[in-house]
């Protein structure tokens, strides 16, 4: 049995936007090792698709699916109990679910960084010592939007760098208070899932719509990643525990690498 096998094997994960793309690529890596997952998403159908899925490759009592929207904040905090009250116990939480637009801005920014700062908090109210927990890990996602800005996705890079600045905050203040949690973020480029096809819709990308040509020749020029390679990033944030505050970059080029950030001047 490996490390990251016994690691995982029985701990319980949380991951929201699980019933598609990036999500649902780390519930199955985490259940292929063993792990519990609550699967946690806006859309029912899909989400229901999912649990069949699910049920199928790892058995029927690996997973639960969650209809929750992340921006209810009341629907978010029943989400956590009832995966507590389901399997017992919390030790891993992704807060993955994310949008593209900029039509609507203010919804992007509502689940891309509010989401996220509620469900780390909510993660830490279950797993944080200073709730008198066991400890666990929090993995937000981020974009390498937040290293490489995108002039047509305005409101989206903001929402990913925020992630980012939160993370490393929030992770600093685990450290400094005990909290037994480690909080590490991922930075994915393009991935193939439905939020790429985002880009082809006026409903996403209002006034930027007519820059949907640039975006496509970046992904031309820097590739496009699987799924199944950053579900391999977050596995490893979550089960290496020397990691606490790291930024993972995972991108064509480089594959999983970290960013690293000048020591602070006196
Ligand atoms: N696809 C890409 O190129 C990249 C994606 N990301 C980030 O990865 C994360 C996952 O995105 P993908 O898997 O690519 O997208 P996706 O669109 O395939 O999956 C996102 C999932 O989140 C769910 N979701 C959206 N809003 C929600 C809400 N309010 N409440 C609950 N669930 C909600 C959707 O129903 C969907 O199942 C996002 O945070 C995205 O910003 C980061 C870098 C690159
Ligand atoms: C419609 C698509 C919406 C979201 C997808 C995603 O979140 C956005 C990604 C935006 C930019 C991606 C940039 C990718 C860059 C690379 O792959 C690098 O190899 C090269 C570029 C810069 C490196 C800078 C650095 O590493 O600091």
């Amino acid at each position: 049995m490996t490390f990251e096998e016994m690691a995982l094997r029985g701990k319980v994960a949380l991951v929201t936007g699980g019933a598609q793309g990036i999500g649902k690529a780390v519930a199955e890596a985490l259940l292929q090792k063993e792990a519990k997952v609550a699967v946690v998403d806006l859309n029912q159908s899909v989400g229901e698709e999912c649990k069949k899925d699910l049920d199928q490759g790892f058995g029927e009592g690996s997973s639960i699916f969650i209809e929750c929207d992340v921006t209810d904040g009341e629907k978010l905090k029943d989400a956590f109990k009832s995966t507590v009250n389901h399997f017992g116990r919390l030790d891993i939480a992704v807060n993955n679910a994310g949008i593209n637009n900029e039509k609507y801005w203010e919804k992007t920014i509502d689940v891309n960084l509010t989401s996220v700062v509620k469900g780390t908090y909510l993660a830490l109210e279950h797993m944080s010592k200073e709730h008198g927990k066991e400890g666990g890990v929090i993995v937000n996602v981020s974009s390498m939007a937040a290293f490489l800005h995108s002039p047509h996705q305005p409101v989206y890079t903001a929402t990913k760098y925020g992630v980012i600045g939160f993370t490393r905050a929030i992770a600093d203040a685990a450290a400094m208070g005990n909290y037994g949690v480690r909080i590490n973020v991922v930075c994915p480029a393009f991935v193939d899932t439905t939020l790429l096809q985002s880009i082809e819709l006026e409903d996403n990308m209002g006034k930027y719509h007519k820059f949907k040509d640039e975006i496509k020749q970046r992904m031309d020029k820097f590739g496009v990643l699987d799924p199944s390679i950053i579900a391999e990033g977050i596995q490893t944030l979550i089960t290496d525990e020397s990691l606490n505050g790291a930024v993972m970059k995972i991108t064509c080029s480089k594959g999983i690498h970290f960013h690293t950030y000048e020591p602070l001047s006196a």
